[in-house]
């Protein structure tokens, strides 16, 4: 029997739709999105982030939990990625870093000439390069923060002061820190106290409400662009996290006797406190660590891919939203024993660090957009906690007990306790 080869054309027409299907399906295997829930007509996923009890990062890590650590979500007409665990960060913040070194101008605050104008949401670029240098140069630097040292020992004195003039009846803490940081950040920045202090402190109040609803700052009216950033991302960041410290500490009362205990023996018959006694305070940084892990006070970092990427074999395009929820990776149980517990001793004697390195804790971001501000915040904070529990004992307002206190969060330009945190000061028989 004579064997019928197919005829040339038709060899060569087998051989091309074959390249066509391989061809197709590699294609249509690198794009595809990350998994991630049923998108609505018109709004796509806006609903999930804002419907419900839940605030957006909270909400966002329910859904994490059901679509994993990489996750598509359709913001309006905008494509976004969620990412929620250290491996992804890795891959977004390292492996692809000038990827997504640039901010998405959806979060960016579009106030007349000013939008984009800051170095917080300034495009990645020679702009944003010079901007960065002259903030480290004049204001953020190891060197100015040094240089600012003698104003911050004198604010945090008069903190002292006023919560002294008050003892045994109850206070706003809350108020009485961001007044402190507030006028901390603008003597550093202006050489000055903000004129307006109280107008000021309004304003961001008056912020973090509208953007609250939003969950993120989507806008900030009528303040001049850099001297906002300056505020923004210094003084709530700082004060937020101050207050959160000091109410996981009320929470719990055997993290509070441990830090005065610390705090009493290392400046033992001390009238007050300098800045190189606190590098003894050893379990005083672990508690500011602990606070910036439960409550990073940016809970959901943004930035944007410039060009398509592919990652853990997803494809993701260029232009795509990219929201690093900070808030999850600090309580991911992948990554940490007992996530929701307050526990600063988890950091003995453990090499993690907030400088960006550990991508399960980066309270701070990480890679070249990593915060500028990291030794001034800390410097700050430090100081402010060192003082407050050396100088007085503590307990909550209105006979409420540890386990009773609200530690429930509002979502705005920073996570802030959303019940100002009241307590009663009495002051501390230092021998
Ligand atoms: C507890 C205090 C603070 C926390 C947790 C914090 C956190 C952050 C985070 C997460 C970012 C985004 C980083 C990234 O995209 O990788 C950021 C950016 C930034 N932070 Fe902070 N911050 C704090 C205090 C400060 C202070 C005190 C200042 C200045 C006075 C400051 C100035 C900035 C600026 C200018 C940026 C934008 C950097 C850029 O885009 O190049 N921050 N911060």
């Amino acid at each position: 029997m004579m064997i019928q080869f197919p005829s040339f054309p038709v060899v060569f027409a087998i051989v091309f739709v074959l390249t066509l299907i391989v061809k197709h399906r590699k294609k249509s295997h690198a794009q595809k999105l990350p998994p991630g829930p049923m998108k609505l007509p018109l709004i796509g996923n806006l609903h999930q982030l804002i419907i419900g009890s839940s605030i957006p990062h909270v909400a966002l890590e329910r859904l994490a939990g059901k679509y994993g650590p990489i996750m598509h979500l359709q913001l309006g007409e905008g494509s976004a990625i969620v990412i929620s665990s250290a491996e992804a960060a890795e891959e977004v913040l390292k492996e692809h870093e000038l990827v997504f070194a640039q901010r998405p101008t959806f979060f960016a605050f579009e106030v007349g000439e000013y939008g984009n104008q800051g170095i917080v949401f300034a495009p990645h670029g020679s702009f944003w390069r010079q901007i960065r240098k002259v903030f480290i140069v004049e204001l953020l630097g190891a060197r100015q923060v040094r240089s600012f040292k003698a104003l911050r020992e004198e604010e945090v004195e008069n903190l002292i002061g006023s919560i002294a003039s008050s003892v045994g009846s109850s206070i706003n803490l809350t108020e009485k820190i961001l007044r402190t940081t507030n006028s901390i950040v603008s003597r550093a920045a202006f050489g000055k106290k903000c004129r307006d202090a109280d107008e000021f402190l309004a304003i961001l109040n008056e912020g973090n409400k509208l953007a609250s609803g939003f969950g993120m700052a989507d806008f900030f009216p009528s303040l001049k662009f850099v001297p906002f950033e300056i505020f923004g991302a210094g003084t709530d960041t700082s004060a937020t996290t101050v207050e959160w410290a000091m109410a996981e500490m009320l929470r719990n009362p055997a993290v509070l006797e441990k830090a005065q205990a610390e705090v009493r023996r290392v400046l033992k018959g001390k009238k007050n406190i300098s800045e190189e006694d606190i590098h003894e305070l050893h379990y005083l940084k672990l508690i500011v660590k602990e606070t910036l892990r439960l409550h990073p006070p940016g809970a959901l970092m943004p930035r944007e891919s410039t060009e398509e990427c592919e990652i853990n074999g997803y494809n993701i395009p260029a232009k795509t939203k990219t929201i690093i929820n900070l808030w999850a990776m600090g309580r991911n149980p992948k990554h940490w024993d007992d996530p929701n517990c307050f526990k600063p001793e988890r950091f003995h004697q453990s090499s993690i660090n907030y400088l960006g390195t550990n991508f399960e804790y980066i309270p701070f971001g990480a890679g070249r957009r990593i915060c500028p501000g990291i030794s001034f915040a800390v410097a700050n904070m430090e100081l402010q906690l060192a003082q407050l529990l050396y100088h007085f004992d503590w307990k909550l307002s209105d006979g409420i007990k540890p386990e009773e206190l609200d530690m429930t969060e509002e979502s705005g330009f920073t996570v802030r306790k959303k019940h100002a945190l009241r307590v009663i000061a009495t002051p501390a028989l230092i021998s």
